[in-house]
């Protein structure tokens, strides 16, 4: 049998593109020893950060997935479990059960793959993101990649807390759906200025910015629109992630992420033992339709490029996941 992996076959550099990554077969073996299992990936995540790290060359390309063990020598992990993994862009792999994760909430009939979106990281990241920037109801908050993985899910959550929303996104479409989601004002910021949009509805400085995006946005809303006493979360730097040459300042914005300094710097892995605790709130929100969710499902393991390079596009509304197809057994 054999499994498929992606490698970086070229550093990045600059803009991520095809040849970037190289789709390689590999064999596995036909026994497992005592105490391994193979799994089969189900869907696989792709997210802003694959494009950093770790950036060399022949490296395989990392990430999260959900896998089904499909054959067993671990009692601990019997058929058809499923597991949550970081196990990298790869079809299938072996595993002797260290950095499997079961799923650790009740998911009841809330389809798996939400597993990586809002019920895993990315919804992870919205949670203790913004209960980290201490809400209270109705401050202003701001939300970039707003009708992203992340940003879609602060913007609710932040309405269901009594703030008020604004949001900014790529297109007309994401502007809909953010309306749709409640948020109080979603501008496109590639056809209305961000800066000039934020004076008019929120002429006082907003109380919270919600950074997904770094780059103008971040040195803008800082200098510009905070209100006294405001928070700022430096939660991610997509707009800089594809520079060539780091920008003078904005290796900053990165450097208070990373050390979590506190002009909000956040990692959501720091909150990783509370995580069920914010996806079984936010599952029972999910189920009495109070948190709306989207993804946008890429489909087989080939189109795994597509889904990531579309994330740089603005091609994805809500989170962007990868199914594949599978042979054993049949997921919704
Ligand atoms: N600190 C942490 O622990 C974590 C941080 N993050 C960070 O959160 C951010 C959002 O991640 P996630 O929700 O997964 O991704 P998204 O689902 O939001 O996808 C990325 C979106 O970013 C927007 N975008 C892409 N390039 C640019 C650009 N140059 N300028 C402005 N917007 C751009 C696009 O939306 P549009 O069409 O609206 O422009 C795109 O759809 C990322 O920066 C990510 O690194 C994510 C998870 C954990
Ligand atoms: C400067 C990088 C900012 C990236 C922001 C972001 O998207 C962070 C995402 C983290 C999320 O918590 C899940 C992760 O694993 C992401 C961080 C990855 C850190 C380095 C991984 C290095 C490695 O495993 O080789």
């Amino acid at each position: 049998m054999k499994g498929k992996k992606y490698i970086l076959s070229k550093a990045f550099s600059g803009q991520a593109n095809d040849d970037n990554f190289q789709l390689v077969e590999f064999d596995l073996p036909d026994e497992l020893k005592e105490g391994e299992v193979l799994c089969q990936a189900v869907y696989l995540s792709v997210d802003p950060y694959m494009r950093l790290f770790p950036n060399t060359e022949g490296s395989p390309v990392i990430g999260e997935q959900l896998a089904e063990v499909i054959k067993t020598r671990n009692g601990e992990f019997p058929l058809a479990t499923l597991v949550l993994t970081k196990a990298g862009w790869q079809s299938h792999f072996i595993s002797n059960g260290e950095g499997l994760n079961p799923i650790r909430f009740d998911l009841g009939a809330t389809p798996i793959s939400y597993t990586l979106g809002a019920l895993g990281m990315p919804g992870a990241t919205a949670y203790f993101g913004l209960k980290k920037c201490d809400p209270k109801p109705n401050e202003i908050i701001c939300v970039s990649a707003a009708a992203g993985a992340v940003g879609s899910l602060v913007g609710q959550l932040a309405k269901i807390q009594g703030l008020t929303v604004i949001g900014f996104v790529g297109s007309e479409d994401k502007l809909n759906w953010c309306k749709e989601l409640g948020f109080d004002h979603v501008f496109n910021y590639k056809s209305s200025n961000f800066g000039e949009a934020l004076s008019q509805v929120a002429p006082n400085g907003v109380d919270i910015y919600f950074d997904n995006v770094g780059g103008d946005y971040y040195h803008t809303i800082i200098n510009k629109h905070m209100r006294k006493g405001g928070r700022v979360l430096v939660c991610g730097s997509i707009q800089t992630y594809q520079d060539k040459d780091t920008r003078k300042y904005d290796a900053t914005n990165v450097s208070v992420l990373m050390n979590e300094l506190s002009i909000y710097g956040f990692m959501c892995y720091s909150y990783y033992e509370q995580w069920p605790i914010a996806f079984t709130e936010m599952n029972k929100l999910i189920q009495e339709g109070r948190l709306k969710v989207k993804e946008q499902v890429y489909t087989g393991f080939e189109n795994m490029k597509e889904a990531f390079l579309g994330l740089f596009k603005g091609d994805n509304v809500g989170k962007a996941v990868v199914k594949t197809v599978n042979s054993f057994t049949h997921y919704p």
